[in-house]
């Protein structure tokens, strides 16, 4: 099995008494920035004036423009959406980039295509949680981690790695279990796993089942529970003790028609359009449609994300959740 690091493989010592510097402060900025003050650790974000900037100043944190706090510190997390990565890095992060500081992303995208591309004197590493920004805080907080990867794309100092494990300790991962990887197969299976598993995939098979019911008749209410509510709960025990750990919770009926109708549904045909998804994604065809999409201010994008918001299953969604006062709806 592949060497995995733990909390007491990964000493915090290579960013003891150094600065932080979290560049944005959405979903995985947030997450990280406050695991790593909890952790000990010194930590300063970089923004733009906006949304953002206010609520990590609501949440305690010194708050500069983003060449400000390059400036300030020796290791520089870019945790801003990786399509504006490119224009922000040439503009405030580059100018200011000097000798020996540490260069950190928590996705590959833009190094591994080759949209930034750092000078020779600095440690260029990823530390990439497997796992949304806000579980990355919420299990945190619970005194667990969610899981990471770490890779090491340039070493100038000669201490990347030690550096890239204090981090991944600092916000939490080495709790969980870290591994080492490359800025090429963490990019490529990170979308491959967002694109054909977690999010496309789900997403698409959910609303499947949604839409075959309702269109069978069936109240949709009842469509919502069975096909994306209980899916949390289903995937929870799987998350807990594997799929044969689901299976031992589930009754011997739902386990007969788990083994004989699931590959009905995913079938060789659909195992073959992932091996396309994961060409295209090897082949930089994917990240060339999604840099155009962004220099063509996103019209793919925005129609579909309206198209699916108005989705029944969402209203439906909506409605159901208000009464459900325990779940955090972030
Ligand atoms: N979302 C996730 O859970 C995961 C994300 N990642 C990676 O983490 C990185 C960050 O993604 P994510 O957390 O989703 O991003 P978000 O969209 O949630 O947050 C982006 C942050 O960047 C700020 N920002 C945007 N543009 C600028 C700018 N021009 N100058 C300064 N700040 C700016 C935003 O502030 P404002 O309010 O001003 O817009 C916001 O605080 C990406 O590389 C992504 O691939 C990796 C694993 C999981
Ligand atoms: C699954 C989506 C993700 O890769 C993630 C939360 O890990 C992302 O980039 O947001």
């Amino acid at each position: 099995m592949v060497k995995m690091y733990y909390d007491n493989d990964a000493s915090l010592d290579s960013l003891q008494g150094k600065t932080i510097a979290v560049i944005g402060y959405g979903s995985q900025g947030h997450g990280q920035a406050q695991n790593l003050r909890d952790s000990g650790l010194k930590v300063i974000i970089g923004l733009r004036k906006g949304k953002s900037w206010d609520t990590a100043v609501a949440d305690g944190f010194e708050v500069y423009s983003v060449a400000e706090a390059v400036q300030k510190a020796d290791f520089i997390q870019i945790l801003l959406p990786d399509e504006r990565q490119a224009q922000v890095y040439n503009d405030e992060i580059a100018p200011n980039l000097t000798e020996g500081k540490t260069l950190s992303f928590s996705h590959g995208f833009n190094i591994h295509f080759g949209q930034i591309v750092p000078p020779s004197n600095v440690d260029v590493m990823l530390v990439a949680p497997k796992g949304p920004g806000h579980l990355v805080r919420r299990v945190y907080t619970e005194g667990g981690g969610v899981p990471g990867l770490f890779a090491i794309h340039q070493d100038a100092t000669g201490k990347a790695r030690d550096i890239a494990l204090a981090y991944a300790n600092g916000i939490g991962a080495t709790r969980a279990g870290v591994l080492e990887t490359s800025f090429k197969e963490e990019t490529e299976t990170d979308l491959f796993g967002e694109q054909a598993v977690l999010c496309g995939g789900a997403s698409e098979l959910v609303k499947a089942g949604f839409d075959t019911l309702v269109e069978a008749g069936y109240q949709p209410e009842i469509a919502y529970f069975e096909c994306l509510h209980e899916l949390k709960l289903i995937v929870d025990l799987m998350y807990e003790a594997g799929i044969s750990g689901m299976r031992y919770s589930i009754s011997d009926t739902a386990q007969y028609g788990d083994h004989m109708i699931g590959r009905r549904i995913i079938t060789d045909e659909t195992r073959k359009e992932m091996k396309k998804v994961l060409k295209e994604i090897q082949e930089g065809e994917f990240a060339r449609n999604w840099i155009l999409e962004n220099q063509a201010n996103r019209p793919v994008f925005n129609a579909m994300a309206k198209n699916d918001e108005n989705h029944q299953i969402e209203q439906v969604g909506r409605e159901l959740r208000k009464m459900m006062t325990w779940i955090n709806k972030k």
